[in-house]
C-alpha cells in the first residue's frame, strides 16, 4: 500500500496515534499490549485446538442460557488472568460473565474499562471456521473507589476504543481509536502483528449480504421484503446480491469492512426469550458499530444508530444491520415502509 512503512508492529502504531493526544499517558499502549498478548495466547491454543481435548462443551451454562464452549471458557480466562494484571484496568465486563469482573485490589487500578465477547462465533469453533475476539475499551468517569455499573452502562459514543481479533486463515487484528481503522497480521514466525490494511474504508455501497436466512419466516416483514429486493434482478442497480453467511460475527464483518455489503441480525420471532435479536449491544454491535462508522460505514438497529443507544443492563441485545452506508440506509428505509 502507498506510503506505508513496512514492517509497523501494533506498539509502534499506537505510540504514533499516542503523540496525537497530548494528554496521553502510555496507559492505553500499555494496556493494549495486554490484550495483544493474550490475543496471542489465544490463538495458539485455536490452532492446535483438535489436538488438545479443548473442543466441546464445560457443561456449565452462560447468562444467555446457552452452553459455555471449553474455548469460550479459555479465552474468557486467559483475557480475565492477562488483563486484570495490566495495572491500566479499573473494571471488565465479559460476555462469558453476569456480572462485572472486579480488578483484584493488590494490583493497581487504572483509568479504563474493558468489555469483551471472548471467543465469537462459538458455533463455528468445532468444525475449524473463522472466530474472533471483540473488544470495547471505555474511560471510567471519576476516580477512586469500586466501579458501578452506571460507569459501564454508556452508550457506544463514548468507546474511545474498539475492534476484534480474527482467529482466520490469517490471524488479523483490526482496531480503531477514533482515527481511522487499521488491520494488522500476525507473523507467525515472528509472532508479531504488524500493519498490513493501513486507514481502511468501507466502500459506500456494497455486493453482499450476510443474514441467517433460516430465519426468514420469523422476520418482520421489513425485513423480509428487503432481502428479497436484495436477491430481485436489476443489472443497472447491481442486484442480485451476493449472499454470504459464515456465521461468526467477526468473519462476516470483516469481509463485508473490506468489500462492501451489509451483514444483518435482525429482531425474530423465534424464540421468545430473544425479542431483540440475538447479539450484544455492549459486546458485539457497539464495537462493531463504532470501527463501522470510523471507515465510512453505518450500524443501526434498524431504526437508531447502535452508538446512540442507552444501554438498560449489561447483557442487553440489539437487532443489528451493520456494513457500507448507503446498504444500511437502504435497509431503513425498508424497515420504516419507505421503501417502494
Ligand atoms: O447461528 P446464528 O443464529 O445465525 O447466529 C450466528 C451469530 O451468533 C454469534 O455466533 C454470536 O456470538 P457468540 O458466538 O459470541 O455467542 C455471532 O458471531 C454470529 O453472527
Amino acid at each position: 500500500m502507498q506510503g506505508k512503512k513496512v514492517g509497523v508492529t501494533v506498539t509502534e502504531h499506537l505510540l504514533r496515534q499516542q503523540r496525537l493526544t497530548p494528554q496521553a499517558t502510555g496507559a492505553f499502549t500499555l494496556l493494549f499490549n495486554e490484550l495483544v498478548v493474550a490475543a496471542k495466547l489465544i490463538n495458539r491454543e485455536l490452532n492446535k485446538a483438535g489436538l488438545n481435548d479443548i473442543y466441546g462443551f464445560t457443561g456449565d451454562i452462560n447468562v444467555y442460557g446457552e452452553q459455555v464452549q471449553k474455548l469460550d471458557d479459555y479465552a474468557h480466562r486467559v483475557l480475565v488472568r492477562r488483563l486484570s494484571q495490566s495495572e491500566q484496568l479499573c473494571a471488565m465486563a465479559s460476555e462469558e460473565d453476569a456480572d462485572i469482573i472486579e480488578i483484584p485490589s493488590t494490583v493497581p487500578h487504572g483509568p479504563y474499562i474493558l468489555l469483551m465477547d471472548p471467543l465469537d462465533g462459538s458455533s463455528n469453533i468445532d468444525v475449524n471456521v473463522s472466530v474472533g475476539t471483540i473488544f470495547s475499551i471505555r474511560r471510567r468517569l471519576h476516580e477512586g473507589g469500586p466501579v458501578t455499573l452506571e460507569e459501564v452502562l454508556r452508550k457506544g459514543t463514548e468507546q474511545v476504543a474498539a475492534g476484534y481479533f480474527i482467529y482466520g486463515s490469517s490471524t488479523m487484528l483490526v482496531y480503531t481509536t477514533g482515527q481511522g481503522v487499521h488491520g494488522f497480521t500476525l507473523h507467525p514466525a515472528l509472532g508479531e502483528f504488524f500493519l498490513s490494511h493501513e486507514n481502511i474504508r468501507m466502500p459506500k455501497r456494497g455486493k453482499i449480504f450476510s443474514i441467517n436466512e433460516g430465519n426468514y419466516n420469523y422476520w418482520d416483514e421489513g425485513v423480509r421484503r428487503y432481502v428479497d429486493y436484495l436477491k430481485t434482478p436489476d443489472v443497472s442497480k447491481g442486484r442480485p446480491y451476493t449472499s454470504r453467511y459464515i456465521g461468526s460475527l467477526v468473519s462476516d464483518f470483516h469481509r463485508n469492512l473490506l468489500k462492501g455489503g451489509i451483514f444483518m441480525y435482525p429482531a425474530d420471532r423465534k424464540d421468545p426469550k430473544k425479542p431483540s435479536g440475538k447479539l450484544r449491544l455492549m459486546f458485539e454491535a457497539a464495537p462493531m458499530a463504532m470501527v463501522a462508522e470510523q471507515a465510512g460505514g453505518a450500524a443501526t438497529d434498524g431504526v437508531r444508530r447502535i452508538l446512540d443507544i442507552e444501554p438498560q443492563t449489561l447483557h442487553d441485545r440489539v437487532p443489528l444491520f451493520v456494513g457500507s452506508q448507503e446498504d444500511v440506509d437502504e435497509a431503513g428505509r425498508f424497515l420504516r415502509g419507505e421503501a417502494p
